[in-house]
C-alpha cells in the first residue's frame, strides 16, 4: 500500500505508469491467483501500450539536428504533450482493450467506456514534425529546402498542428489521467476485491482445512463406524447364526415333538378308527347276525310254512291221490264189480239162455208134465215162483251195472279236473333236464356232473372250468341247477315219457301243449323227440290207447297231424316233398283268436287214425328233411322241426267237446348262439337261428313278466306257437345236455337259459273244451 501511495504521487509519465503497472502485476502475481489471468492481461496490455508509447516517444521526440535549440523547451513541453498524445493515440483510452474482449461477467462492473470512432482509429498520428511517418522518410525536395517562407509557413502550420496536437495531447493526457484515476480506483477496487477474496480465500481455506479436518474426522468416524458396524454385523451374524441354529434346533425338536405327537395321534386315531371299525363291524355283524337270524327265522318260518303248505299240499295231494287211489280202487272195484256183474250178467244171460233153454225144455217138460200136473197138481206152482225170482235178480244186476257205468263216467270227468288242477299247481311252464350218455370212449372226457338229489331227481351240479388262482392252485367252481326233473345219463325214453304223459293227457283234455327240446347239437334232442321210442311216437301211441279207452266213456276223438320246419325264418312243410318235381305252396300261419287255435294254410294235414299212420308220417318227414340237407350239414341241426297234433274230442254222453293241440318241437342247435364264424348261407342260417332262439327267450320272459305285449311276431317259430306258449297252454322245455367236458361251456349256457325259463311263471292254462255246467 505504501508503494501504491508513493506511486500515485509520482508524475503520470508513461514510465511511471509502466512502473506502477508492473508493481500491480507483481503484486497480483503474488496474491490474486484467481483473478491474475484477467487482470494480468489487462495490465500486460497497458504495459505494452506504455512501452510502445515510450518507444514512440523516444523515437518521435528525438529532435532533428536541423532544429533550433530555442525550440527545445517548447519541443520538450510539446514532447510531453505529444508523448501523451501519441500514447493516447497509440494505445487509445486505456479501457479500449476491454471493448475487444468478449463479454464476461465483468460486464456487470460496467464502467464508462472510452471509445474511438473509426475515423479516429484510421487516422494515423502525425509525427512531431507534422508529417506522416511515410512522408518523414521521404527526402525533401530541392524546392522545399530553399523555400524559407514556405518552410516558415509549413513550420507555422506545423506548429499549429503541434499546438493542436499538444492541446489534444493535453486533453488526452487529462483523459489519461482520468483513465489512470479510474484504473487506480479500479486497482483499489481490485485490491479490495483481492483482499476480500484473499480473506475469503483464507476463510475458505480455513473452512477447507476445517472441512478436511471434519472430513478426516468423519472418515475416521466412518472407519470407526464401519468397523463398529462390521463388528456389529459380525456379532449380529453370529447372533443370527446362533439364533438360527437355536431356532432350527428348536424347530427340529418341535418337529420331532410334533411328529411324535402326530405318530401318537395317528396311533390314537388308527386305534380309535380300528376300535370304531371294530365297533361298527361288531355292530353291523350284530345287525347282520340279527338280520340273518331274523331272516333265518323267517326262512325257517317260511320253510315251516312252506313245509306245512307242502305237507298240506302233499297231504292234500296224498289225500287226493288216496282219493284217486280210492277212486281208482273203487273204480277197479266197480270195474271188477262191473266185470263181475257183466260176468254175472253173462252168466245170468247164459243162465237165462240156459234157463230159457231149460225153460223151453222145461216148458216142453211142463207141457209134458202138464199132463203130469194134472197128474201131479201140487208141484207146478213152486217151479213158476222160482223162475220169476230169477228174472227179478237179472233185472237188478243190469241196473247195478248201469249205475256203475254212470259213476265211472262221472269219476273220469272229476279225474280230469283234478289232474289239470294238479298240473296248474305245478306251473304251466316246466323245465326238465336230460343228460345223454357218453356214446363212445373216443368222444372224450366226461364233465364233472353230479345229481345230489336222488329222491326228487330235480338237481344237477356241474363242476365249472378249471380256474387257476394267483398262488397257482387249480380250483373248479360248482354250479348247481334245479329243474322240475333231471334225467341222468342212463335214463330211457320210456321213463322220460312217463313224466310228459300227463301233458299228452292234457292235450287230450283240450289244452294246447308245447313240448320243445333245447340244447346244443348232438345233445340228444332228436333222439328224445323223434327216435323210434321218442316222445312223438310214444305220445301218439298213448293218445291212441287213451282214445280207445275213452270210447268206453263216450268220448270220440279225431286226430290229425302235420309236420313243419322253420328254416331261415321260412316255414316248410315236411310232409310235402319240396324238390324240383314238387313245389309246395308258401305256408301261411292263421290264428283263430276265439278258439285259440292255429292253422297253417297250404300245409298238409294227415288224419291219424292208427298208430302205424304216425310212423309213416314221421318217416315221410324225415325223408323230406334229408333231401333238403346237404352232405356237409345236418338239416336237423340248423332248423326247428315242429310236429303238430290236433286232437278234437266229443263226449256223446255228456255233450262235452274239447280241442287241444300237442306241439312237439325239436329246436336247432343252440350252440350257434355264440360260435358264429360262419359266412354266406351259413351266416344267414346262424343269424336266423340266433334270432328265433332269442325271440323264444324274449317271449317266455315277457310271459313271465305278464307284459301286455308278447313279442310273438318277432320270429316265425314264436308266431307259429303263439297259442301253445303262454296263457292258454302248457309248456315243457327239455334242456338237453352233453356229458362231455369239451361241451362244458355250452352246457353251462344251456342250463343258465333253462334256469331263466324255469324261473318264469306263466299264467294259468285253460282248456278249450266246453263242459255242461250240469256236470259239475
Ligand atoms: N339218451 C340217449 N341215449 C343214447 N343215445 C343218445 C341219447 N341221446 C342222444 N343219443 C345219441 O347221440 C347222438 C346225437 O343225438 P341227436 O341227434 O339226438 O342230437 P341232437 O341234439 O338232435 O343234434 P342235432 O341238433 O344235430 O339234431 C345220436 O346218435 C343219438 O342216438
Amino acid at each position: 500500500m505504501h508503494e501504491d501511495s508513493s506511486s500515485t504521487d509520482e508524475p503520470q509519465s508513461p514510465l511511471g505508469i509502466l512502473q506502477l503497472l508492473r508493481n500491480v502485476q507483481r503484486r497480483l502475481a503474488l496474491h490474486d491467483e484467481d483473478h491474475s489471468p484477467r487482470v494480468s492481461l489487462y495490465i500486460e496490455a497497458a504495459i505494452r501500450n506504455c512501452l510502445m508509447t515510450q518507444h514512440h516517444n523516444h523515437r518521435t521526440l528525438k529532435p532533428p539536428t536541423t532544429y533550433q535549440p530555442s525550440r527545445q523547451a517548447s519541443s520538450t513541453s510539446s514532447t510531453s504533450s505529444s508523448s501523451t498524445n501519441s500514447f493516447n493515440k497509440s494505445i487509445g483510452p486505456p479501457r479500449s482493450n476491454t471493448l475487444d474482449r468478449p463479454k464476461t461477467s465483468r460486464n456487470n462492473n460496467a464502467r464508462p467506456i472510452h471509445t474511438r470512432s473509426k475515423s479516429q482509429a484510421a487516422t494515423r498520428p502525425r509525427t512531431a514534425h507534422g508529417l506522416y511517418e511515410e512522408e518523414r522518410h521521404e527526402p525533401p525536395s530541392k524546392t522545399q529546402t530553399f523555400d524559407v517562407d514556405g518552410r516558415v509557413g509549413d513550420m507555422e502550420n506545423q506548429f499549429k498542428e503541434l499546438k493542436d496536437m499538444v492541446n489534444n495531447t493535453l486533453s488526452e493526457r487529462k483523459g489519461h489521467v482520468d483513465a489512470l484515476e479510474l484504473a487506480k480506483g479500479r486497482v483499489t477496487e481490485l485490491e479490495r476485491e483481492r483482499d476480500r477474496l484473499e480473506s475469503r480465500n483464507e476463510r475458505l481455506r480455513t473452512e477447507v482445512d476445517g472441512a478436511k479436518d471434519d472430513l478426516r474426522h468423519l472418515h475416521h468416524e466412518l472407519e470407526r463406524q464401519k468397523w463398529e458396524s462390521n463388528r456389529q454385523i459380525e456379532d449380529l451374524n453370529r447372533q443370527h447364526r446362533e439364533t438360527v441354529e437355536d431356532l432350527s434346533r428348536q424347530h427340529r425338536s418341535a418337529v420331532d415333538d410334533l411328529s411324535k405327537e402326530l405318530d401318537y395321534l395317528k396311533d390314537q386315531e388308527s386305534k380309535e378308527h380300528q376300535q370304531r371299525i371294530e365297533g361298527l363291524t361288531r355292530h353291523y355283524q350284530q345287525e347282520l347276525d340279527d338280520e340273518r337270524q331274523k331272516k333265518e327265522r323267517e326262512i325257517k318260518d317260511l320253510r315251516l310254512r312252506l313245509g306245512n303248505e307242502h305237507d298240506d299240499m302233499n297231504s292234500a295231494m296224498q289225500r287226493k291221490d288216496r282219493e284217486m287211489q280210492e277212486m281208482r280202487s273203487a273204480m277197479e272195484g266197480l270195474r271188477s264189480d262191473l266185470e263181475r256183474e257183466r260176468a254175472l250178467k253173462s252168466s245170468l244171460q247164459t243162465n237165462i239162455a240156459e234157463l230159457s233153454a231149460s225153460n223151453t225144455t222145461l216148458e216142453a217138460k211142463i207141457n209134458s208134465l202138464r199132463s203130469q200136473v194134472e197128474f201131479l197138481e201140487s208141484d207146478s206152482k213152486a217151479q213158476s215162483d222160482s223162475f220169476a225170482n230169477m228174472e227179478a235178480r237179472l233185472q237188478d244186476a243190469m241196473r247195478i251195472a248201469e249205475e256203475a257205468r254212470q259213476k265211472l263216467i262221472k269219476e273220469e270227468t272229476e279225474r280230469r279236473v283234478l289232474f289239470n288242477k294238479y298240473q296248474e299247481l305245478k306251473g304251466n311252464i316246466r323245465v326238465m333236464c336230460r343228460v345223454r350218455p357218453i356214446l363212445h370212449q373216443s368222444e372224450g372226457e366226461q364233465a364233472g356232473m353230479s345229481f345230489p338229489d336222488e329222491k326228487t331227481s330235480a338237481e344237477i351240479v356241474l363242476a365249472g372250468p378249471e380256474e387257476k388262482s394267483s398262488l397257482g392252485h387249480i380250483t373248479r367252481k360248482n354250479y348247481p341247477f334245479e329243474f322240475d326233473r333231471v334225467f341222468v345219463p342212463g335214463t330211457q325214453n320210456e321213463e322220460v315219457f312217463g313224466e310228459i304223459s300227463q301233458l299228452v293227457q292234457s292235450a287230450l283234455d283240450g289244452y294246447n301243449v308245447c313240448i320243445f327240446c333245447y340244447g346244443q347239437t348232438g345233445s340228444g334232442k332228436t333222439h328224445t323227440m323223434s327216435s323210434s321210442d321218442g316222445m312223438i311216437p310214444k305220445a301218439t301211441h298213448m293218445i291212441y290207447d287213451t282214445i280207445t279207452k275213452l270210447r268206453e266213456k263216450s268220448w270220440e276223438y279225431s286226430m290229425e297231424g302235420s309236420f313243419v320246419e322253420v328254416y331261415n325264418e321260412e316255414l316248410n312243410d315236411l310232409l310235402t316233398p319240396n324238390d324240383h318235381h314238387h313245389k309246395s305252396k308258401k305256408l301261411e300261419i292263421r290264428h283263430d283268436d276265439a278258439r285259440k287255435q292255429t292253422t297253417i294254410l297250404n300245409c298238409k294235414t294227415v288224419p291219424l287214425d292208427s298208430a302205424s299212420s304216425v310212423e309213416t308220417m314221421l318217416q315221410e318227414a324225415q325223408k323230406n328233411r334229408s333231401v333238403a340237407a346237404t352232405k356237409a350239414n345236418e338239416r336237423s341241426s340248423r332248423s326247428h322241426s315242429i310236429f303238430i297234433l290236433k286232437l278234437i274230442g266229443e263226449n256223446y254222453a255228456t255233450g262235452e267237446r274239447c280241442e287241444g293241440t300237442l306241439n312237439l318241437v325239436d329246436l336247432a342247435g343252440s350252440e350257434r348262439l355264440k360260435h358264429s364264424q360262419a359266412e354266406g348261407d351259413r351266416k344267414r342260417e346262424t343269424q336266423n337261428i340266433n334270432k328265433s332262439l332269442s325271440c323264444l327267450g324274449d317271449v317266455i320272459e315277457a310271459l313271465g313278466k305278464g307284459s301286455g305285449h308278447i313279442p310273438y311276431r318277432n320270429s316265425k317259430l314264436t308266431h307259429l306257437l303263439q297259442y301253445s306258449l303262454g296263457g292258454n297252454s302248457k309248456t315243457l322245455m327239455f334242456v338237453m345236455v352233453s356229458p362231455l367236458e369239451t361241451h362244458l361251456k355250452e352246457t353251462l349256457t344251456s342250463l343258465r337259459f333253462a334256469t331263466k325259463v324255469h324261473n318264469t311263471h306263466i299264467g294259468t292254462a285253460k282248456a278249450t273244451k266246453k263242459i255242461k255246467a250240469s256236470d259239475y
